[in-house]
Formats: structure tokens, C-alpha cells, sequence
């Protein structure tokens, strides 16, 4: 007998009910039925004492005795009620339908056990309907103490299935294979983790003994299910790993060594330093170095992402770096040619409205290798823009560039000996992704984590007000200014409801206009619908500390760093996610000053907008954030989720078994590397590669 057999191997499935099976609920073989796991189970196996139910109790079950029938008239018929009793008090039991049958077979004094959801009225328990049944014939059916429940309604399927026949066929489909189930563990791995069998973990999610048994069984499956997605991630990162060569960058030259020693501003923050050596060690090893850099708001990753270009400039080759936005190349553009100034590097930049001329000079000076460092937005991706030998391409805030931009920077690579290799890429996110999360999406990107802000940031103050204290905020804003401090006011701008947020954006600019007169005050306004020329200008306005006030969109929500600006204040704060908010909070608490970020919002709040203020209120850690948000939303919601499987899992739940999924990985990693081989035999389905494997080492050796 095997387990791939369809399920008309079954006892009591004909073959026109696997056909409805198939297209109601796509189960086709054996195996697919029995990883069809219940949805939730009916506890059976605990008693309750009348005296002890509680009105917020759902089902129970509960032994005594019936003392008296009767038959209660009510306006449309009649109902059928008997006054059931135990050791410890008295409660009803209730009929609408079939009174005379039931009232026939019911025995006056015999011990019952009766089971259903409880009513509580008037200070009165009682149970319509109950599942009933005499103490000596529930004696003969322990097995079904604790029963499984396929589907939140009895019938599964427009079709009629329902969970009892389901019950039923899984019954007789364990009675016939259990013996042969094959276990997929080795024992090693079970006896590490004291995992249940696969035999047994599958009896018992269907038809748990006890509570603990199904615990240790679900367990035992998560286990599994996460095993299996980490291996075939692993092994695809080692695949590519020695599948995908990379330029080496061996030396650490002139123009490192130079810069670091004599330019940077700043002694770096250790976990600069690990993220530095982490990288260095990729582009040395001959691989294509594919990276995610993660590091909070203001974490520092732009001095990490200039001294990887630099290392690629002492090694003869080219860098690029690309920017979601125009503000943000240009940002990035200014940072970087500051920081290299007097130094015998070119950098220029590359964005969309860059003329003609310029654009020319550019294409010539990457052609024939007179410029170093190419700052853009996607511009740069367009087939034009040629290298003559790109090393590395960093790739600021990935979220918004999807793996198809990601793969046009490959085709732009430099040569070595004549072979054309693609450029190293390291990708930046200030989105902190959980590490859970991560390792299950991210399979074929390596991780780094700047977990370390610089030294002598102040916590960004954090508060909420309702928009009804707008002039108090007023007043506190017109403080700061006085200390010389810049203020950000941020208004949400949300495509479906881009006309009116765009009214609410200028009719907040009127009123803070009128608030802040000029000469006095002046106030920049940045937003989607205005030419990237005029955004620039006023971007620069505020840079420079020419204007006081940022009225805009989210579109400063990434990357700005302007550092005298100490107070973000976020106009309908309940409308933005999570992520979007500590973003936004980002941009200020970049100086030494203390800086503040106001959440404004209605008196009207979902529970989720409360729970989302209420966080940015309690803590400015990004992981932390990223943690709640995760919970809130769940992984869908996740950029890279989609593609990675972690949405399609039948047992576990990356959010709430991550820490089954962190030894599944460990246990994964180990045993790729005491055999690697597994990883090469890449045409074979992870589970038989591994099998394969685990049958022809020693840790099977000691399997009966
Ligand atoms: N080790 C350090 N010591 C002191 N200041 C630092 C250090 N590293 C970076 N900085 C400064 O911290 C500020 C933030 O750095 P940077 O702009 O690189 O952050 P980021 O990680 O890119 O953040 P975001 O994603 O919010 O843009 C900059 O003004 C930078 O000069």
C-alpha cells in the first residue's frame, strides 16, 4: 500500500465521491487527504460539574442524570425539556425538532453523558439540542474524545460533504495505511527534538488522544512542514552559490584605506564594522555576492554602502547606486560627493530629468571608465546606460524595486578574462523585516542587520493628540523654530482617495501659511503631483534651512536627511501603517537635538489604528515595530511573502512557530553542511534529496 494512491484505495469512497472530492476540496491521493488537517477539534475530554459553568462557557460535556420530561407549550408549537442533574446542581436540556422520539427513548434516572453549546438565560444553564448518550455506550467509544472538525460548517462543500463522512474517511484510510507510513525524519532529528513519529503525529492530528498528544503531534508536523521549506531554501542559496560567479575584490587599496583613515567623519559603529567584514568577505570568495542590508531609520547605511563602492573602485571596477526617488538620489548624490571631496574619484548622477547633453557626458564617462561612482533613480537601468566594468550596484530601499529591476542591473556587469560576470548586488531596506520572517522569504539573499544606532541619538519623543489640540501643536511648533529647529508636517496622500487627500494637503498649507506668516516663517511644500525640478527646489530650500516648515506628502517618507529638523508632525496618523509611520518618525532624531514626533488623529479610531498609535507611542525599535505590524497584518501583507510559499503552509504559522522554525533551520543548515551533496542534486524534489541523503548516512544507521 502506498500513500500516493488515489483515494479511492479507501474503504467507502467510491469513485464518483473522489471525483467530488478532487474538485470540491482538490484532495486526490492518500497523502493529500491525511494533510488535510482539522480546522479545530471538539475537546471531549474534560467534564464539567453543573455548579462550575460559567455563562462565557462554549461547549461542555457533563455526566448526570434526567429526573423529569415535560413538554412546554410556547407560541408557534411546543418545546420538549428534561431537568438534567448532577452531583452539584440542576440544568435544562432543550428540543425543538423530533420531541416525540426523543422523549420515547430518553431513560428517567440512567446516567448520561450530554454534550453541546451552553445557553446561559435568566440565570438558567441549558443545552439545545445536546448530543446525548448513555454512560455504558460511551465507554465503548474513547477514541473520539477529542474530535476533529474540518471546516467552521458542517457541510464543507456546496456538494454535501461533510465533516463526518471526511471523519469517516480518514478513519478508514489510517486503519488500512498507518502501517505504512513512512517516516521522513531522520532519528537523529527526532531524538534531538524529541519529535513524535510521523505515524503517530498523523493519528494523532486527526484523532488526538488528549490534548497533549495532539500538541506533541502538531508539533511534531510544524516541525516538518518548516524543515522542508528551509532545506529547499538553503540548498537553492548554495546552488546559486556555486553556480553564480562573482567578481573578487581582493585588495583593500589606495582609495579605501584613504578614506577611511582620512576622511570618515565618524569612528564607525560596530555593527557597521561586522556589516563591512561581512560584505568584504563576500566579494572575496569569488561568488556573486546577493545581499539585504537591513538596518533601522538613521542606522547609518549610506557610509556602508560608500565604503563597499570604494572597495570595488581599488579593485578596478565601477559602482552604482540607485534611489526609489529623485530626492533621495539627489540626497545620496550630495552625501556621497561631500564625503569624497578632494579625492581623485568621479561620481556623477543619472535621473530622469538630467538633459540631453549632460546625459551624453555621463553614457561616455561610464563607457570608458572615467566615472567611478553613478548615483540614479531607475534611469539608469535603461539600456543605454552601459559600463565599461560595473562591480557592485547598491540598491537604496528595495521595496519599491521589484526582482525585475533587480535582474536588469545583473545584465550590466563588468568582464574578467573576457567572461561577462554580473555586478555584486547589495540591497538596503530600512524596513526591518523580522528575522523569522526573513529567513522563511528571503531565500536567496543573504542577510545583514545593522542592529546598532550611532552613539548619542536621543529617543525621538513620541505622542498622540487628537486633532481637536491642532493649536496647542501650533504653539509647540513656533517653540521649536524659535530654538532654530525645522518641523516636518505630513499629510497622508492615498491613491484611492487622491483628490481629497490632495485637498487636505492644501487646505493644511493654507491654514499653516496663515499660522506662520511670511517673512517671518517660511514654508517649503514638497508633494507627488508637483515637476521633480520644482520638488528639488524646495527640498533644497528646506536642506539648506531656508525654509522652516516641510508641508508634504509621504513622498518624503524614505531616506531624507535634513538633521536639524527635530519635529515630525503626522497629520491623520490613523490612516497610515505602521511601517509608513516609523518611517516618517525616521526622518527626524538624525541630530543631537531631542526631537519630537506628534500623531494626530480623530476621535475615531479602529482598534487596530489604536493599537498602531499606541505602539509608535511605546517604542521607536524597528524590529519591535515590525514585529507588531507582522501581527497585525499578517505575512500577505509583506512584500516578498507572495513568491515565497510562507503563505501556502498547511500546519505552521511563521508569526506564531517561530520558534520551530529557528531550530528546523538550524537543523537544516547542519545538515547541508555535513552533507552538501544534497544541495547538488538540484533537479530532485527537496523531500527525496534528503531522504536520499539521510538513508545513505550514518545518522540513519541506527534506524530499525
Ligand atoms: N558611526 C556613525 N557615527 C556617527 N554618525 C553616523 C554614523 N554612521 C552614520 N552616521 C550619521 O547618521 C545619519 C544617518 O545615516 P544614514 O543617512 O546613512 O542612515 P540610513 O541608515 O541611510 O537611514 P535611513 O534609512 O533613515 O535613511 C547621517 O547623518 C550619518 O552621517
Amino acid at each position: 500500500m502506498n500513500l500516493n494512491y488515489p483515494i479511492t484505495y479507501i474503504k467507502g469512497i467510491s469513485v464518483q465521491r473522489a471525483a467530488l472530492i478532487y474538485t470540491e476540496l482538490g484532495i486526490k491521493t492518500c497523502n493529500d487527504l491525511l494533510n488535510f488537517f482539522p480546522f479545530r477539534y471538539i475537546d471531549k475530554t474534560q467534564f464539567y460539574a453543573i455548579k462550575d459553568l460559567q455563562p462565557n462557557s462554549s461547549e461542555v460535556q457533563i455526566v448526570g442524570k434526567i429526573t423529569r420530561i415535560k413538554s412546554v407549550a410556547q407560541k408557534r408549537g411546543s418545546r420538549l425539556v428534561a431537568t438534567f442533574q448532577d452531583v452539584s446542581g440542576t440544568m435544562e436540556l432543550v428540543w425543538f425538532k423530533g420531541q416525540k422520539w426523543i422523549k420515547d427513548s430518553l431513560k428517567i434516572n440512567e446516567p448520561y453523558v450530554v454534550y453541546g453549546k451552553l445557553n446561559h438565560y435568566n440565570g438558567n444553564f441549558s443545552i439545545p439540542h445536546p448530543e446525548i448518550e448513555l454512560v455504558t455506550e460511551y465507554k465503548k467509544k474513547l477514541q473520539t474524545k477529542m474530535q476533529p472538525v474540518y471546516s467552521s460548517t458542517e457541510k464543507l462543500t456546496n456538494s454535501g460533504i461533510s465533516n463526518k463522512m471526511l471523519r469517516n474517511y480518514i478513519q478508514n484510510l489510517l486503519q488500512q495505511f498507518y502501517d505504512g507510513i513512512q517516516e521522513s525524519l531522520s532519528q537523529e532529528v527526532l531524538d534531538d527534538f524529541k519529535l513524535m513519529k510521523k505515524k503517530d503525529a498523523l493519528l494523532n492530528v486527526h484523532f488526538p488522544k488528549s490534548q497533549e498528544n495532539l500538541a506533541k503531534a502538531q508539533n511534531r508536523l510544524k516541525f516538518e512542514e518548516l524543515f522542508f521549506i528551509q532545506l529547499q531554501l538553503l540548498r537553492k542559496k548554495l546552488i546559486n552559490k556555486t553556480k553564480n560567479k562573482g567578481f573578487i575584490f581582493e585588495t583593500v587599496g589606495k582609495v579605501f584605506n584613504q578614506f577611511y583613515n582620512e576622511k570618515l567623519p565618524f569612528e564607525l559603529t560596530n555593527a557597521q564594522k561586522r556589516v563591512l567584514k561581512e560584505i568584504r568577505k563576500d566579494v572575496a570568495t569569488g561568488t556573486h555576492m546577493n545581499r539585504l542590508l537591513q538596518g533601522d531609520v538613521g542606522s547609518g547605511k549610506t557610509i556602508v554602502a560608500l565604503l563597499t563602492m570604494l572597495l570595488a573602485i581599488d579593485n578596478g571596477f565601477q559602482a552604482t547606486i540607485m534611489a526609489p526617488t529623485e530626492i533621495l538620489a539627489n540626497q545620496h548624490y550630495t552625501a556621497v560627493s561631500e564625503l569624497l571631496e578632494g579625492m581623485d574619484i568621479k561620481v556623477d548622477i543619472l535621473t530622469g530629468s538630467v538633459k540631453t547633453k549632460k546625459r551624453r557626458e555621463i553614457h561616455a564617462g561610464l563607457e570608458d571608465g572615467m566615472l567611478h561612482i553613478l548615483v540614479g533613480t531607475h534611469a539608469l537601468l535603461e539600456d543605454k546606460v552601459q559600463f565599461k566594468n560595473l562591480g557592485i550596484a547598491i540598491i537604496d530601499e528595495q521595496h519599491r524595486f521589484g526582482v525585475k529591476q533587480r535582474s536588469q542591473l545583473w545584465k550590466k556587469g563588468g568582464k574578467v578574462e573576457g567572461f561577462s560576470l554580473p555586478p555584486h548586488i547589495l540591497v538596503m531596506t530600512a524596513t526591518p523585516i523580522p528575522r523569522t520572517l526573513a529567513m522563511s522569504v528571503y531565500g536567496d539573499l543573504d542577510i545583514s542587520v545593522i542592529d546598532e544606532l550611532p552613539p548619542g541619538r536621543k529617543e525621538v519623543k513620541t505622542i498622540h493628540r487628537f486633532d481637536s489640540n491642532r493649536l496647542s501643536v501650533f504653539k509647540f511648533m513656533k517653540d521649536e523654530i524659535a530654538k532654530g529647529r525645522q518641523v516636518y508636517l505630513v499629510y497622508p496622500l492615498i491613491e484611492e482617495s487622491e483628490a481629497m487627500d490632495y485637498k487636505d494637503l492644501m487646505d493644511g498649507y493654507e491654514s499653516v501659511s496663515r499660522e506662520f506668516p511670511s517673512p517671518k516663517y517660511q514654508i517649503s511644500i514638497v508633494h507627488g503631483k508637483m515637476k521633480p525640478a520644482d520638488k528639488d527646489f524646495e527640498m533644497q530650500r528646506f536642506v539648506k534651512g531656508e525654509t522652516q516648515i516641510m508641508v508634504a506628502t509621504t513622498v518624503i517618507e524614505v531616506g531624507v536627511n535634513v538633521p536639524n529638523a527635530s519635529v515630525m508632525i503626522i497629520e491623520s496618523a490613523e490612516r497610515f501603517g505602521l511601517s509608513q509611520l516609523h518611517q516618517l518618525r525616521g526622518r527626524v532624531g538624525r541630530g543631537a537635538d531631542q526631537s519630537y514626533c506628534i500623531l494626530l488623529s480623530s476621535y475615531k479610531l479602529s482598534e487596530e489604528g489604536k493599537t498602531r498609535l499606541k505602539t509608535m507611542v511605546e517604542t521607536t525599535d524597528g524590529f519591535k515595530i515590525a514585529e507588531v505590524d507582522l501581527k497585525l497584518r499578517g505575512p500577505g501583507n509583506l512584500m516578498g511573502t507572495q513568491q515565497s510559499g510562507v503563505l501556502n503552509m498547511k500546519i505552521a504559522d511563521v508569526v506564531k512557530d517561530s520558534k520551530i522554525l529557528v531550530a528546523a533551520r538550524n537543523t537544516a543548515i547542519s545538515i547541508l553542511q555535513e552533507d552538501s551533496n544534497l544541495s547538488l542534486e538540484k533537479n530532485i524534489p527537496i523531500k527525496q534529496a534528503y531522504t536520499k541523503m539521510t538513508k545513505s548516512s550514518k545518522i540513519w544507521s541506527n534506524i530499525s
